[in-house]
């Protein structure tokens, strides 16, 4: 195997973050391949921010290792840094150029840069190319943020809460943008609150929480099995029901049978990632806090798990 293409574009290990006495990032370890989308999920303050600005080279990191397109962070040079594209999480564009000139601008601090008018087609801000920066809406800045990230065509692309403040649809239009450019092969970090962007957008995460890695896995792994296990829930005289089973079909034609007729408001959930990831936070909250551990909450609270069906 060649061992240069499969080489991780970011590998960090054993990454410490200290501000004073305060342990920001305590002993983060992970690695992300060429091509992969990788999510860093965790509470607000649980370092997420921190470990990304370091592996952009804006923050010194106190230990540990660090590798970013083959280069140690604290150390990259102006070349390095053009193989990055930055989305921070919040910037601070000059209000008085417009849409256009800005991208330009920013164009031309690269080798070989997408075309300006189409990085302002795809976030959307094709009608507002010619309006000032200043003069645009909170969610329509964010997207010129995006859209300054990826003009410079990065091999590597940071993402920092990429979509707050988007309406529904512009965070649809971000998402083929994003999977355009992972189609092209870019590598990307994201971190994000919203759960579904995670479960669209990622092919790994990592959950963080008070500055340790809780979680590393594939999107549809993490958390494990038992997490995943689907719950049907129905009403009868005697209130609510919820059973955990992973045999929901066979469990909702028992139901049909013995109620003779179609249960009430019956629904088969599974647990979508937000449930699992809610699971490993709350455990490892749990685990912070008690003094045993205990076990992770299950995804949906107050319900019984059946016997596994066939
Ligand atoms: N410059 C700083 N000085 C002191 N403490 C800091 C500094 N920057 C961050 N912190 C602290 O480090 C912790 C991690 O912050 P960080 O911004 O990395 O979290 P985050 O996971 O990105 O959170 P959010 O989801 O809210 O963006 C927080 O408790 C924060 O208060």
């Amino acid at each position: 195997m060649d061992t240069m293409s499969t080489r991780p574009i970011i590998e960090v290990r054993g990454l410490r973050k200290q501000y004073g006495d305060f342990t920001a990032v305590d002993g983060v370890s992970f690695e992300i391949h060429p091509g992969e989308t990788f999510a860093l999920l965790g509470p607000n303050g649980a370092g997420k921010s921190t470990t990304i600005e370091i592996l952009e080279g804006y923050r010194h990191r106190t230990g540990g290792e660090a590798s970013v397109l083959g280069v140690d962070p604290a150390k990259g040079g102006l070349d390095w840094k053009a193989r990055l594209g930055i989305v921070l999480q919040s910037s601070a564009e000059a209000a008085n150029v417009t849409v256009r000139e800005q991208l330009a601008q920013f164009a031309r601090y690269y080798a070989d840069p997408r075309d300006v008018d189409e990085v302002i087609e795809a976030v959307g801000l094709t009608s507002k190319a010619g309006t000032r920066i200043g003069k645009l809406s909170g969610g329509q800045r964010r997207r010129v943020d995006v859209a300054l990230g990826v003009v410079g065509r990065p091999a590597l692309l940071f993402l920092d809460e990429p979509t707050t403040g988007f309406d529904p649809e512009a965070r649809r239009q971000f998402w083929e943008l994003i999977r355009s450019l992972k189609r092209d092969g870019t590598t990307i970090l994201l971190t994000t609150h919203y759960l579904d962007e995670a479960a669209q957008l990622a092919d790994r995460v990592a959950v963080i929480a008070a500055g340790r890695l809780v979680e590393i896995g594939a999107v549809d792994e993490i958390g494990g099995g038992d997490a995943r296990i689907p719950v049907v829930r129905w009403r009868d005289e005697h209130g609510l029901h919820e059973e955990r089973t992973e045999a929901p079909a066979a469990r909702v034609a028992e139901l049909t049978a013995t109620l003779g007729g179609e249960p009430r408001d019956l629904e088969v959930i599974r647990p979508s990632l937000e449930d699992i990831y809610l699971g490993l936070v709350h455990a490892a909250d749990s685990a912070a806090t008690s003094v045993t551990p205990s076990e992770a909450p299950s995804p949906t609270t107050q319900v019984t798990t059946t016997g596994v069906g066939a």
